[in-house]
């Protein structure tokens, strides 16, 4: 068979599942790697590999048996080392080696936004033991929020309104962080008005943005997504602004997700992703393109035309709430039948459930963004894992 390029995929969940889709209609053929046989980009990829992404030395293994024109990472906790070192050997890692070894560290990208460049960010301190949380809270003030340095999907984070629960926050950080630097940040807790998440592509074409997506956090972890969020022209300027130097900064093709706080007037910098980013599925349904389309476009050297939006859209998240390996899906009719928006769904088909495990995403485009927010929180709703 004669495809368009070789990607090896780094991670196989819901993200990489929609890049899957996206990559192999522009004829790429996928080898889709996660921990865990089943995960949901195996399921529509050419074929799968199976180890830990954390795994230096069968991550170099898999990358030298299957030669790809691309290295496509997928998550973030990975032996970044190994990238950087088949980068220097001439293999493609997207956006560029330097760029997951930036983002996968929170330390890392904060030196590079803070320091570096200048941008404005919460206040801030690293640990490495109860003493400096401790020197860290005193610098930063209450309420903080306390993270691991390697960790996503809100892993191991905490906000902490009393001094008496530092304790409690950096020993639930040291058990939920991934990797084995036993280091958080602690950094001081935004009173934001609402938090974005900028879409920003980097190609052969320049730097460009897809309409701000704002979005609902709970335990660290997004609960909804809607598109267009209103944002006064000044602040999407700063943050654009913010954005391009970032991605500028750490290089390479691909669509990037940058992370803000705002508050006021001020636009505040969090955290980026060098890659598709939860927050923003709901381009789904609201873009002509998604995010894994123009992901899949910018590493591939492809146009990127400008974004055009179908309209008010939102994503709310299907999660389960038990451990289970014996479950089925209830009411996607219903679901899909929810009036006052299109509507529709992704069901991940992961093989298990955990506690708050994402499993699906309903989607809705409507007249307006409350309307599509509420939709779309319905009809996820409607779904029911059945265990
Ligand atoms: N300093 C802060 N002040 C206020 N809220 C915060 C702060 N840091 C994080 N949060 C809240 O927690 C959410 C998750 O934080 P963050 O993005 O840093 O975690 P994460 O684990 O990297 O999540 P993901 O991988 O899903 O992006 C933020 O979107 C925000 O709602
Ligand atoms: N915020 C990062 C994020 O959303 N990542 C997405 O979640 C998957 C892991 O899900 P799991 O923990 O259910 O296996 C990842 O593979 C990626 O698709
Ligand atoms: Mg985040």
């Amino acid at each position: 068979m004669a495809f368009t390029a070789k990607i090896l995929l780094l991670g196989s969940g819901e993200l990489g599942r929609e890049f899957v889709i996206s990559a192999k209609r522009l004829g790429c053929q996928v080898i889709a790697c996660d921990a865990y046989e089943g995960a949901p980009a195996m399921q529509v990829a050419d074929g799968f590999e199976v180890f830990s992404m954390l795994d230096g030395e069968r991550l170099r293994a898999a990358i030298e048996k299957h030669r790809p024109d691309f290295i496509v990472p997928e998550v973030e906790a990975i032996r970044t080392e190994v990238l950087a070192e088949v980068e220097a050997e001439g293999f493609c890692v997207v956006p560029s080696a330097r760029a997951t070894q930036m983002t996968m560290n929170r330390d890392a990208i904060r030196e590079v936004a803070a320091v570096e460049l200048g941008l404005r960010t919460s206040r801030y301190r690293y640990a490495e033991s109860l003493d400096e949380v401790l020197a860290g809270a005193e610098h930063t003030g209450l309420p903080c929020v306390i993270k691991p340095v390697m960790s996503s999907s809100g892993k191991g984070q905490s906000t902490v309104r009393d001094a008496t629960d530092l304790e409690k926050a950096w020993d639930y950080a040291v058990a939920n962080m991934r990797g084995d630097r036993k280091r958080v940040i602690v950094e001081e807790f935004v009173a934001f008005d609402y938090e974005i998440t900028l879409l920003t592509i980097r190609s052969r074409e320049g730097v460009s943005f897809c309409p701000p997506i704002g979005h609902r956090q709970e335990r660290g972890d997004y609960q909804e997504s809607w598109q267009p969020t209103p944002m006064a022209p000044a602040a999407i300027a700063a943050a654009q602004d913010m954005a391009r130097k970032v991605v500028d900064d750490l290089g390479g093709y691909g669509l990037f997700g940058v992370e803000f706080f705002v508050k006021g007037e001020e636009v505040i910098f969090s955290e980026l992703s060098p890659r598709p980013h939860d927050t923003g599925m709901v381009t789904l349904i609201s873009q002509n393109l998604s995010e894994f389309d123009l992901h899949a476009r910018a590493i591939l050297g492809l146009p990127v035309p400008e974004v055009v939006l179908h309209g008010a859209s939102a994503s709310a998240v299907i999660l389960a709430d038990r451990e289970s390996g014996s479950f089925a899906y209830e009411g996607q009719a219903e679901a899909l039948a929810t009036p006052g928006a299109q509507v529709d769904l992704r069901i991940f088909a992961k093989p298990v459930t955990r506690p708050y495990r994402r499993m699906g995403v309903a989607l809705a485009l409507a007249e307006d963004t409350d309307t599509a927010r509420r939709v779309a929180a319905e009809a996820a709703g409607k779904v029911r894992i059945v265990y």
